[in-house]
């Protein structure tokens, strides 16, 4: 994948005590899929990236809440899901389907258009009964016990709806009382809602006001309300901007705190920065449940520079951390040409950013797909064919 990296000084202002953000706007697609934009932090004249747009959240040690794939693999299985079958009519849309989602893990279901993501969320939901096979959640099965299963459930659909002319508290009560809460556990299904997605300021403010990032919250709100076991979320980013992507990606990874998440989502880069696993369907089969170590890969950018500016780039990638090597390219007439490999991918950004500080006028950055796109475009190669 090669992305070109436009990067313009835009100033946020809007309450950032550490100062400006640069903004790289949305990448040009040269080759590949697209990469998401960017956003690097400027703090005195240092750009530092923005650690939630370049790497996944950091993982915390085990038993401090965030926990790393390999030790959530062993955790306890909160959602169990069992060659699971669903058919319309005569269509299997869904077939053989076993995955368990971990408590505080986030696992991402990925598959192209029609490979049944949505179907086996219905199930695990109680929307639809199984045509074969089981789930269980927090050892509850869906359909014997499905009371039980379902109040250990907080489901975000795709495109949520909300009721606009409400207020965000008031929404909050409404959709509490639905749930079957009242009094203390309401008051404090509210509360705690209202602080893991961060709503205190706008709890008067009417939903159909808020910006699309805040609307999202108040969707997730009200499926945490009854402090679930397990949050299902169908394409969440959907429609969202960047910067709201990066907001919702740190609150889910928060979230997975108390909840375990199951997640869709049509965007690989996303579930790479967020998910500790992902289950990769093609045509209502599991073709694999793939780990995400976590582990960046190198990357590598060519600077072009006006030769009169070679000593300044020099000057300016001697002083940069995360650099691995820096090869001077054949000339191409006046212009000067470098390749600059970084040991994380996530460097790149904040080399292209410097560079564009000391009056480089052009960054390209090299970089090869990730480990998750590679394995969904090889195992969903026969897709692409048909
Ligand atoms: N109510 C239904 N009746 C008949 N067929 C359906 C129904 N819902 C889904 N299907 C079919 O089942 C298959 C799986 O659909 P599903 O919506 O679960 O896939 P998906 O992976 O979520 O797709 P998308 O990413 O487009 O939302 C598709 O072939 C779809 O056409």
């Amino acid at each position: 994948m090669r992305i070109l990296l436009g990067l313009r000084v835009d100033q946020a202002g809007d309450g950032d005590a550490e100062g400006k953000f640069l903004h790289c706007p949305r990448p040009r697609r040269v080759q590949g899929d697209e990469e998401g934009a960017g956003i690097l932090r400027l703090t005195g004249s240092t750009p530092t990236v923005d650690r939630h747009l370049t790497d996944r959240p950091p993982r915390a040690p085990a038993g401090l809440g965030i926990a790393p794939a390999e030790s959530s693999r062993h955790g306890t299985a909160v959602a169990s899901v069992e060659r699971l079958g669903k058919r319309y009519g005569r269509r299997q849309a869904v077939d053989g389907v076993s995955f368990e989602v971990n408590e505080q893990e986030v696992v991402g279901l990925l598959g192209p258009n029609g490979s049944g993501k949505t179907t086996i969320l219905r199930v695990i939901t109680g929307y639809l009964r199984p045509s074969q096979g089981t789930v269980r959640i927090d050892g509850f099965d869906v359909v014997r016990d499905g009371h039980q299963a379902r109040a250990r459930i907080g489901y975000v659909p795709e495109n949520a709806p909300l009721y606009g002319h409400m207020r965000v508290d008031e929404f909050l009560h409404f959709m509490g009382r639905l749930r079957g809460l009242r009094g203390g556990a309401l008051r404090r299904g509210m509360e705690s809602a209202r602080a893991r997605l961060a709503l205190e300021p706008v709890g008067d403010a009417v939903i159909g006001r808020l910006s699309r990032g805040y609307r999202q919250r108040v969707s997730i709100a009200q499926a945490v309300l009854n402090e679930p076991k397990l949050l299902v979320l169908d394409e969440p980013t959907n429609g969202l901007d960047p910067r709201q992507v990066i907001e919702l990606r740190g609150l889910l990874r928060t979230l997975a705190r108390d909840s375990a998440v199951l997640v869709t989502s049509h965007v690989l880069a996303e579930m790479e920065r967020v998910a500790d696993r992902v289950a990769i369907l093609l045509d209502g089969r599991l073709l694999t449940v793939h780990h995400l170590a976590g582990a960046k890969r190198g990357a590598s950018l060519r600077v072009r520079a006006r030769a009169n500016q070679a000593d300044e780039v020099a000057a300016a990638l001697s002083g940069l951390a995360g650099i691995d090597s820096v090869t001077r390219e054949q000339p191409d007439g006046d212009l000067a040409g470098w390749r600059v490999e970084v040991s994380e991918a996530g460097a790149a950004p904040q080399v292209a950013a410097t560079l564009c500080l000391a009056g480089i006028a052009s960054v390209e950055t090299v970089e090869t797909a990730s480990d998750l796109e590679e394995l969904f475009l090889r195992l969903t190669a026969s897709r692409a064919l048909q």
